[in-house]
């Protein structure tokens, strides 16, 4: 059984998400996510949805195995305890494959880490482009 882990912020469900999640499913057996801790949301302006909510959401998919809130403090904490045989990230996540390969050989936990390429063109396949047009349409600001 070849376990694969997907992780993101999963911030209002879009097609972008199943595409990447449907990619990293097809790359073994069961599909694990790891939802994103709101506090450790730093790289992009924070969550609309509180991470219950996007935990519920993602876990409600029928392509999704096991879905967890990530932990607060450790996040290696989570993969010590899914023990997966590869990590999919997607095509637009901030990690570098091989050093993220490489800090986890250092945590002892020997996988592959694999990029997830961008599958075909989907214009609101983001949730600060979807964000952004909900506030052009309503007349906010960008
Ligand atoms: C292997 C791995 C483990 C992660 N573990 C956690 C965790 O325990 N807690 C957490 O809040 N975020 C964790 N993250 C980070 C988030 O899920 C992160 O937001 C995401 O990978 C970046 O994608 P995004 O651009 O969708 O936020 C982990 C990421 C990776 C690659
Ligand atoms: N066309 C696509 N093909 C494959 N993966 C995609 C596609 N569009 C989006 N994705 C992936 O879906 C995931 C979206 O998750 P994430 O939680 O980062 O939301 P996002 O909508 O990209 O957020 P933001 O717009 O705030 O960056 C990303 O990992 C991204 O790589």
């Amino acid at each position: 059984m070849v376990k694969v882990l997907a992780t993101g912020t999963f911030d209002i469900l879009h097609p972008g998400h199943l595409l990447y999640l449907s990619e990293a499913k097809k790359l073994g057996d069961e599909l694990y996510v790891i939802v994103a801790r709101d506090v450790n949301v730093l790289h992009k302006p924070k969550p609309i949805l509180p991470e219950e909510q996007r935990l519920e959401m993602v876990r409600s998919l029928r392509i999704v195995d096991h879905a967890v809130l990530g932990d607060r403090e450790d996040k290696w904490k989570p993969v010590r305890e899914i023990k997966p045989d590869i990590i999919a990230i997607g095509y637009d996540q901030h990690f570098d494959i091989k050093e993220l390969e490489m800090e986890l050989f250092r945590e002892g936990l020997d996988l592959k880490v694999v990029r997830i390429e961008q599958s075909n063109s989907c214009p609101l396949c983001s949730s600060r482009a979807i964000i952004n047009r909900i506030l052009r349409l309503k007349g906010g600001e960008k």
